[in-house]
């Protein structure tokens, strides 16, 4: 069995230097109460409090994030061959590839659509079990897919993806934080509350009023299953109108309390359903603020170097033929290759699959249709903003903004009338002069079709509203770095699975359950509801289609769970 084990983890882990780079950040675990958080000492996972750091060994690459996804985010560590390497030749010309040739002798072939978390995992595993897989990824300049983050010259890295850990206890990746020496950050103070008319006070009760609705909603649909699903801003306000016990005050606000949800599940509360309703994940968040590339590098480069990463390859059509074969059809600078295996796992985003990017021959079962369907997908956007001095409240890891109520909306200064959840990089990334505001759809859509300029002028407003000292002009704004996400084809035009109004994310686990022995595996943040729109399911999904195809290819699985080791 030894040839079935990973290998390979730790000269990974080895080159994961957790240095923000550019001396700028003082990274501090803030579970530490002993450390101040501009206190100048980097600290990583794996290094005692107070010692210093051996310095950033990272030669950053330049990158030009701005109005496209033209930046090259991977680590570029000094040693040899390098990710960038890597990915060069991955994204070599095909034709000098010999993908079209049998496998060898016995072995089992299965192309990997997509090189995200999912894709990786599922990659990693079969790898591990001697199966000759490749992972054909659609973007020409990097692979990570929807964990995308962005390295500036002298600047730490930005999450222009996902940021979190969420769920720590049940999150198996949490385990890589200490063996690959990521920074990290428990971003779960107690956020500070604003409306437009500014901070809210510690008996400000809208959140709980909120939070007792969540309730009565999660028991309602618990016990009465077939109770119509509505959306959620309009059942919690007829909730709050018909409860006899509330003062005015929290009638009006406790519907504006449930905004803050949007920026979870990244869609308007409008038209999110009741029923299927994602309120706060309640264990620990931990926010990777030493880079998550360090994880999607950890993983790709034994694949990258065995050469089986190929970049600049759109899929476009699965076929299975008569002998139970699948060839897969896909586009590399606009000729068409055609590739033949034994199974294919698509990971591709549930954005793709929905605008139907990518056709089946013979068409995939009517469940799957009416499944996809039933299943939307939102658009959480970010905006980093660097001044040049601090403004805001330096205490607290988070701002949550509660926009203004119906009865008094802000015609003058809309960005008011919108929910925010404001990440205070100066608490958790150690010091930063940034902000990082996120934006659920369908603003964020708007947001993302906007100049530098427009962006900072429409949310200048809210920048007033919590500056600390009224009678002080706002700083100069240093840099601005908008998320493109809803440009992007391959992030299926958006983010990650939501829940609309009517919509039964179970049809797609159920289509999937019935799909466990087919040689046409999905994985991805769609397909599990452990984890649901999170890197983590993303990653166990990636797991369970790989364990769902070796079954079929009478492999038994090793029974290694660890994540602490690349294939
Ligand atoms: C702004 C934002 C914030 C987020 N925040 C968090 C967070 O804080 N914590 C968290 O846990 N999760 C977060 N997420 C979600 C998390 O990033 C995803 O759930 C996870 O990365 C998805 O991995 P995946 O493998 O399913 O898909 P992806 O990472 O999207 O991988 C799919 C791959 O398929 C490729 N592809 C697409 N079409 C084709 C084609 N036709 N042919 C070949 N390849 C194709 C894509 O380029 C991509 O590389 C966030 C996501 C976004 C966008």
């Amino acid at each position: 069995m030894s040839d079935l084990m990973e290998s390979g983890g730790d000269d990974e882990g080895s080159e994961s230097n957790s240095s923000s780079g550019g001396g700028v950040s003082s990274n501090v675990n803030r579970s530490d109460k002993s450390q101040s958080y501009n206190d100048n000492v980097e600290r990583t996972a794996s290094q005692p409090m107070g010692v210093p750091s051996s310095g950033n060994k990272r030669s950053l690459s330049m990158s030009s994030y701005g109005s496209s996804y033209s930046n090259h985010h991977r680590n570029n560590i000094e040693m040899s061959p390098s990710i960038d390497e890597l990915c060069d030749t991955a994204a070599s010309s095909l034709s000098s590839l010999s993908l079209n040739g049998p496998p060898g002798p016995g072995a089992n072939r299965v192309i990997v659509i997509g090189a995200g978390i999912s894709g990786l995992r599922a990659a990693s595993v079969l790898k591990r079990h001697g199966v000759d897989v490749v992972i054909l990824e659609a973007r020409h300049d990097r692979i990570g897919g929807r964990m995308f983050t962005s390295r500036q010259p002298g600047k730490p890295p930005r999450e222009i993806g996902a940021a979190w850990m969420h769920e720590t206890v049940q999150n198996k990746l949490v385990s890589l934080i200490s063996k690959l020496g990521i920074n990290y950050y428990y971003d779960d103070g107690a956020p500070l509350y604003y409306t437009p008319w500014g901070p809210a006070s510690s008996q400000f009760k809208a959140k709980k009023v909120c939070e007792e609705w969540v309730d009565y909603a999660e028991w309602l649909y618990t016990t009465n299953p077939d109770t119509p699903d509505r959306p959620a801003q309009e059942f919690i306000r007829e909730y709050v109108r018909d409860h006899e016990l509330l003062s005015k005050e929290e009638r009006r606000w406790a519907p504006q309390a449930l905004r803050e949800v949007e920026l979870w599940i990244s869609i308007n509360s409008d038209i999110a359903s009741s029923k299927h309703l994602s309120y706060y994940v309640q264990e620990r968040n931990l926010y990777v603020t030493g880079g998550y590339d360090t994880i999607v590098n950890y993983y790709s480069k034994p694949l990258l170097r065995d050469g089986q990463i190929l970049l600049g390859v759109e899929v476009q059509d699965v076929n299975t033929e008569d002998d139970g074969k699948v060839t897969v059809s896909a586009i590399q600078n606009g000729q068409t290759f055609r590739f033949d295996a034994d199974a294919v796992i698509v990971t591709v985003p549930l954005g793709v699959l929905k605008e139907r990017m990518i056709s089946f021959t013979p068409p995939m079962p009517q469940t799957f249709d009416e499944a996809l369907d039933r299943y939307s997908y939102g658009a959480l956007g970010k905006i980093f903003f660097e001044f040049d001095d601090v403004f805001w409240p330096k205490e607290r890891d988070q701002i949550v903004f509660y926009p203004s109520p119906d009865d008094m909306l802000n015609k003058e200064h809309p960005v008011l009338n919108n929910a925010f959840v404001i990440n205070n990089l100066y608490v958790v990334a150690g010091g930063l002069k940034e902000l990082c505001i996120q934006t659920a759809d369908p603003l964020t859509r708007e947001l993302e079709a906007m100049t530098d300029e427009e962006i900072y002028s429409f949310f200048e407003p809210l920048f007033k509203v919590i500056r600390t000292e009224p009678y002080k002009d706002l700083p100069n704004l240093v840099s601005l770095e908008i998320t493109q996400w809803t440009k992007d084809k391959y992030a299926g035009f958006g983010t990650y699975s939501a829940a609309k109004v009517g919509d039964e994310p179970d049809l797609f686990m159920d289509f999937l359950d019935q799909n466990h022995d087919s040689r046409i595996q999905f994985a991805g943040e769609h397909c599990s509801m452990l984890g649901n729109g999170c890197v983590h399911g993303a990653f166990g999904s990636g797991e369970i289609a790989a364990k769902n195809l070796l079954s079929q290819f009478h492999i038994s699985y090793d029974g290694d769970n660890s994540v602490a080791s690349s294939p």
